[in-house]
């Protein structure tokens, strides 16, 4: 790598190739888009992910809290807006809780977080505390996976409804509202990381932010294939019980 700053076009090439890394490649991502999933890994999956989904607001509040911009600060904003909805019923959250119940899921359950393991916490909580601590810039740029989400969203639509025909296809809602804000998202948070590296070392650090962003996602599958693939969840040498924790968060 050299010294002298990537011109925009190169800085943004070498941020869509982390795309290589992109959790699509998972092998439990591959088995589940390949139509090798059981009914329990799909189900652990969606309420592993519920942690996922439900700190993205929270996530997206503390860069609008570190953020001194008006405009970037209104269209942030909407982020959290489309996540947690205008009012009761509406938004992303409540439907991922429909794809919940549409793959046979009580909400209550999803709710309660008992299903939700401690790589995965870990890994989102990882996520949340660095837009808490980061520039507001940089913390934006750790969004940039959406930059690959749209492509992932579009391969369930294609491929679940075939693989899966006992998932209620009412629950495909989330992925196809995601279709379009992912590209919006990454447009928007493309610019700003665009504007603000510019040079050769915040364009080497922000390649590394988004390497930490592929590893919380990758990570949060890892955890996932240890416990519903390779039959290794935490404890299982000591008991079947979920023993683990369900959040200390104050
Ligand atoms: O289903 C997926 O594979 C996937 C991936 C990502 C991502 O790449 O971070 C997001 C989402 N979904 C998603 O639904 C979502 O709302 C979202 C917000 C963000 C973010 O970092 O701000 N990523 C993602």
């Amino acid at each position: 790598m050299g010294t002298t700053a990537m011109s925009p076009a190169e800085f943004e090439q070498a941020l869509r190739a982390k795309g290589a890394c992109y959790h699509i490649h998972h092998p439990f991502h591959r088995a589940m888009h390949e139509g090798r999933a059981s009914r329990e890994q799909i189900r652990g999956w969606v309420a592993n992910r519920y942690y996922y989904q439900r700190n993205i607001p929270t996530k997206d509040a503390a860069i609008l809290a570190n953020c001194p911009d008006r405009t970037v600060r209104r269209q942030w904003l909407r982020r959290i807006l489309e996540q947690d909805g205008a009012q009761e019923g509406e938004g992303g959250i409540e439907a991922w809780l429909r794809l919940a119940e549409a793959v046979g899921l009580e909400r209550g359950q999803v709710l309660s977080e008992e299903l939700v393991l401690p790589g995965v916490r870990f890994a989102v909580d990882a996520y949340v505390d660095f837009a808490r601590r980061a520039s507001w810039q940089e913390a934006a740029g750790s969004s940039l996976t959406e930059l690959f989400a749209p492509q992932i969203h579009q391969s369930r639509l294609d491929g679940w409804p075939r693989h899966y025909p006992w998932i209620e296809p009412g629950g495909y809602d989330y992925f196809r509202r995601r279709l379009g804000e992912a590209r919006r998202d990454a447009g928007h948070g493309l610019r700003i990381v665009l504007e603000h590296c510019r040079s050769r070392e915040s364009q080497e650090r922000m390649l590394e932010i988004l390497q930490f962003k592929l590893d919380v996602l990758w990570s949060l599958l890892d955890a996932l294939s240890m416990a519903y693939e390779l039959g290794r969840p935490p404890y299982h040498t000591v008991t079947a019980e979920r023993v683990w924790h369900r959040g200390i968060a104050p």
